[in-house]
Order: structure tokens, then sequence, then C-alpha cells
């Protein structure tokens, strides 16, 4: 039995659960690693030069045992986010501290530190097999997966699982993650797959739809409102690009910054109207590595009044950090909130807290979503209300250019990458829904 097996099953038409139940598991599968041995290879080089096609390996790994509230999934599709950039760079810090960490845990974990780290935090595919005291899934079913992996066996996680002491983002801080031909989730982090989609398509927006929703409209973040004016850093990027989404569907008004001329076509087209090109402008938010240009946070904000006639930003969408983080708390509102997911420019930020306090601002540190923010993001895409943002997509050998891609900022929207599925454009359920929406999946695609 061999992974094609599974694909011939996903492939033709009249597959049953039973026939996927039935399928004999193949012994191995071709995955995308980072290697234990191989965390100091970049020492000493500047973030910038530390290059992911050489740390990001194509290997043939066996399959995982399942353990109970587990399932498998032939991944079709997975894309490329963030997370797998820092983990190929092994900044901040390696992340096969976090698998000995989860290793730890229990007999079962343990089988998480191995000396290969199986990255990506995304999928869309199909259910092989499912653990004991799993009722909600079957093998067959049509899947995407959200990144939230909790034990939830302490009280803290449930009121909101984000809290769970035991809070790990799969593919990142648990091994066995998407950008591979099999994957190991936990069957509490399986949604459906939106029926009129491609299964890249499905596979994109998963982690930055998920994160950006939290951060921007769920009560734990920023709680968007009808009418805010929200300043969107990276807005044709992978979180500003939802965001951004997030902003126009729940009618605020997106003020987006980018970096290029094209981008700002691409946020034109999403719907913003009001965008600011950040390397036109020329802003230095710092004059050299530890001195800020308040004037600089000044003119920053004279161009937002002057997009919005004259008023300040509500909400800012922040994930920069260091470069950003200064301007970002400066031109919100009196009364504002400065909602933060990331820090890509350094997380050692410095901001002037007089123009915090004195104007009653607010800080919000967000991180990814709980399993039902995810769901509701999801359920959003399915709706059509809500649209991919992916621009190019790779083969699972071409990962590695893939994330040097996202890492040096080449990239726009998200890019995909094809793990089963031989070709794009499969696994598409619903045509109808599709060609009303033909236009906004498209917006990002061959750009
Ligand atoms: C969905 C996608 C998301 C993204 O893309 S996010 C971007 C990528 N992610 C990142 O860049 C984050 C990577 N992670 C990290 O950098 C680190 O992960 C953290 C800085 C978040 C945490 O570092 P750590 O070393 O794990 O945490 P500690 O808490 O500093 O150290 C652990 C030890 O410190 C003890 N400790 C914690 N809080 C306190 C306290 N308040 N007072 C005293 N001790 C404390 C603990 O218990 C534990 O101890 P013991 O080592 O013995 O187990
Ligand atoms: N905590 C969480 O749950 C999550 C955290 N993240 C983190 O958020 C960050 C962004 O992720 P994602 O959106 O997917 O990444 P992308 O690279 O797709 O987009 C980020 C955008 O930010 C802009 N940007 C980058 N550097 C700077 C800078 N120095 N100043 C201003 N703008 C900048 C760029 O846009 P332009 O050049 O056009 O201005 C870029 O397109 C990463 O660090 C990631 O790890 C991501 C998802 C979830």
């Amino acid at each position: 039995m061999t992974v094609k097996d599974i694909l011939d099953a996903i492939q033709s038409k009249d597959a049953t659960s039973a026939d996927f139940a039935a399928l004999p598991l193949p012994e191995s599968y071709r995955a995308i690693t980072v290697h234990k041995d191989e965390t100091e290879m970049f020492a000493g080089l500047a973030t910038r030069d530390k290059d992911p096609r050489k740390s990001i390996h194509l290997d043939e790994v066996p399959v995982p045992e399942l353990g109970p509230g587990e399932a498998l999934v032939a991944v079709m599709a997975s894309s490329v986010n963030y997370n797998s950039v820092w983990t190929s760079i092994f900044e901040p810090l390696s992340t096969f501290g976090f698998l000995e960490r989860y290793g730890k845990v229990s007999e079962l974990t343990k089988r998480h530190d191995l000396p290969y780290h199986i990255i990506g935090s995304d999928l869309a595919g199909v259910v092989l097999r499912t653990g004991p005291g799993v009722n909600a899934w079957k093998p067959g079913d049509e899947v995407v997966a959200h990144c939230l992996s909790v034990e939830l066996e302490s009280s803290d996680g449930h009121n909101d699982t984000m809290l769970d002491p035991e809070q790990r983002i799969w593919g990142f801080e648990t091994n066995f993650g998407g950008l591979a031909e099999i994957a190991l989730v936990k069957s509490n982090q399986l949604m459906p797959k939106p029926g009129h989609l491609s299964w890249e398509e499905a596979a994109a927006p998963g982690l930055v739809n998920s994160t950006a929703y939290r951060q921007l409209v769920s009560r734990n973040g920023a709680q968007m409102k009808q009418g805010d004016n929200v300043l969107i850093w990276g807005a044709s990027g992978g979180l500003g690009s939802y965001a951004t989404q997030f902003a126009l569907a729940g009618g605020a008004t997106p003020i987006c910054v980018v970096s290029s001329p094209q981008k700002a076509e691409i946020c034109r087209k999403m719907g913003a109207e009001l965008i600011i090109d950040r390397s036109a402008e020329g802003y230095r938010f710092w004059k050299d590595e530890n001195t800020q240009d308040p004037r600089e946070w000044k003119r920053f904000g004279k161009r937002i009044r002057e997009l919005t006639g004259g008023e300040d930003v509500d909400i800012v969408f922040e994930h920069p950090g260091r470069e950003t983080f200064g301007a970002s708390v400066y031109v919100t509102r009196k009364g504002g909130t400065i909602v933060t997911c990331a820090s890509t420019s350094g997380y050692n930020h410095e901001y002037d807290n007089r123009y915090l306090w004195m104007s009653l601002k607010r800080i919000i540190g967000s991180h990814f979503a709980n399993y039902r923010e995810a769901w509701e993001a999801n359920r959003l895409i399915a709706k059509g209300k809500i649209h991919p943002t992916l621009s190019k997509v790779y083969s699972l050998e071409e990962t590695g250019q893939a994330a040097y891609d996202v890492h040096r900022n080449l990239h726009q929207g998200k890019v995909g990458v094809l793990c089963l599925a031989p070709e794009e454009g499969l696994g598409v359920r619903d045509e109808a829904m599709r060609a009303q929406h033909i236009d906004a999946i498209n917006r990002f695609r061959n750009i």
C-alpha cells in the first residue's frame, strides 16, 4: 500500500467512508522537515541571510501511531505560514525545544520528540483514520484543519481554549504537521472543507484567517464594529489580506499599509480605498537602531488624517512589531486599541507610554484562535463572505523556495503547496457557488 492508492481513492468519485476505512495505511510518506542536527547551521548570520532552502528537507518518514481523539488525514494541499519560516531559520529559538517539552507530557506525546520536525500548520484533505473517542468525523470526510492543539486537562482552558497551559500550535510546537502527504491532528482541529474551493484554495486561509478573526473581530480581540477606522499593516500579506476583508465585510474602513504600487492595487481590488504605500512615503520611524523619530510618527498620522478626513484610527492591526509599534501606539485614537499578534521585525518593542495612558489606549495581545473562532472564520469562507488570497502554488519539493519567498517578502497574500494533489484546481464540489465568487477567489492569483 502506498500513498498513491490513497490518492486514487480520493480521486475516484464513488469511494465510500467504508472504502477509506478499509484502505491499509502506508508505512511511510513524504514530509517537509527540519533536522535537529542542523539547528546551528545559520549561527552568526543575519536573519535575512538565513536561507530556508538550505534547512528545509523533503524526507520519507514513518506514519505516526494514532492516539485517542486524533485523526490521520491525507493532505491534498497545505500552505506556507510565517511560523514555518521561523522554524526553518531556527528563530527566535529552535522548535526542537518545543517537541522535547511536549514529549515529556505523556507516554503518547513522546512520539513528537524526534530528530526531525515535520512542519506546517494548514491542510486541506481527507480523513483516513480516527482514533478511539472520535465520533464527529469519519474516514472519507473532506476537511481543513486549524492549528490549535490543546490537552484541556486543566480548568484554565475551559473558558477560552487558547488559555490552556498545554496550548500548542500544531506543526510548529507539535510534530506531524501539514506540509506532508499525511498529517496527524487532534479531531477537534477538523472543520468541513468549503465545497466551492479547490484543495489548495481551501488550505490557504486557515491559520491567518482564524488569527485575523480573533485579533480583529472576536470579543477576545479588538471587537471591531461598524464605522471603525482600522489601520492594517501588511494589508496584502497573509494576515493583512484577511484583516482587510474582515474590515470591509464588517462595515469598518480599512487603512491599508503596503510597500509597493502593486500591493496597493491588490488592496484596491479587495475594495479598500484608503491606502498608504510605506515605501513611497519613505517613513523612517527609527533614526538609528536605538532611537525613534516621533516626527515620523506624526507625519504618518497626518497622512492617515488626510485619508480619513481628519479622523484617527480606532484599531491598529499590528504584527511587524519593533519597527512600527511606536508609530502604531501614537496614531491610535483616544480610547482606541492596538491589537498585536507578532513581532516580525523584532520583539523588543518601544513606544512612548504617555500616548498610551494619557489617551486611554489599550494594547491587546492576541494569538491564533480557539476552535469556535477558527470555526466561525472558516464558516465565513464556506459562505463566500471572505475569500482565499492564494497567489502562487508550489509543489512539495519546492517548499524551501516557497518559504524563502515568504521570508524575503517576495510573495502576495498566501503561498500554497500541493501535497498529494497532483495538480491545481481539484477538489471543487460546488461549481455553482464557485462561479458566483470566481473573481474574488482569483484576485491574488499569479501576481
Ligand atoms: C499561529 C502562528 C503563530 C505565529 O506565527 S507566532 C510567531 C512565531 N512564534 C514565536 O516567535 C514564539 C516562539 N516562542 C518563544 O519565543 C518562547 O516559547 C516564549 C518566549 C514564548 C516562551 O519562552 P519559554 O522559555 O518557553 O518560557 P519562560 O516562561 O521564559 O521559561 C519557562 C520557564 O520559566 C518559568 N516561568 C514562567 N513564568 C514565570 C514567572 N512568572 N515567574 C517565574 N518563573 C516563570 C516556567 O515555569 C518555566 O520553568 P521550567 O523551565 O522549570 O519548566
Ligand atoms: N500569533 C499568531 O497567531 C500569528 C502570528 N503570525 C505572525 O505574524 C507575522 C506576519 O505573518 P503573515 O501576515 O502571515 O506574514 P506575511 O509575510 O505574509 O505578511 C506580513 C506583511 O507585513 C508587512 N511587513 C513586513 N515587515 C514589515 C515592517 N518591518 N514594517 C511594516 N510592514 C512590514 C509586509 O507588507 P508590506 O511589505 O506590503 O508592507 C508583509 O507582506 C509573522 O511574524 C507571523 O509569524 C502570523 C499568524 C498567526
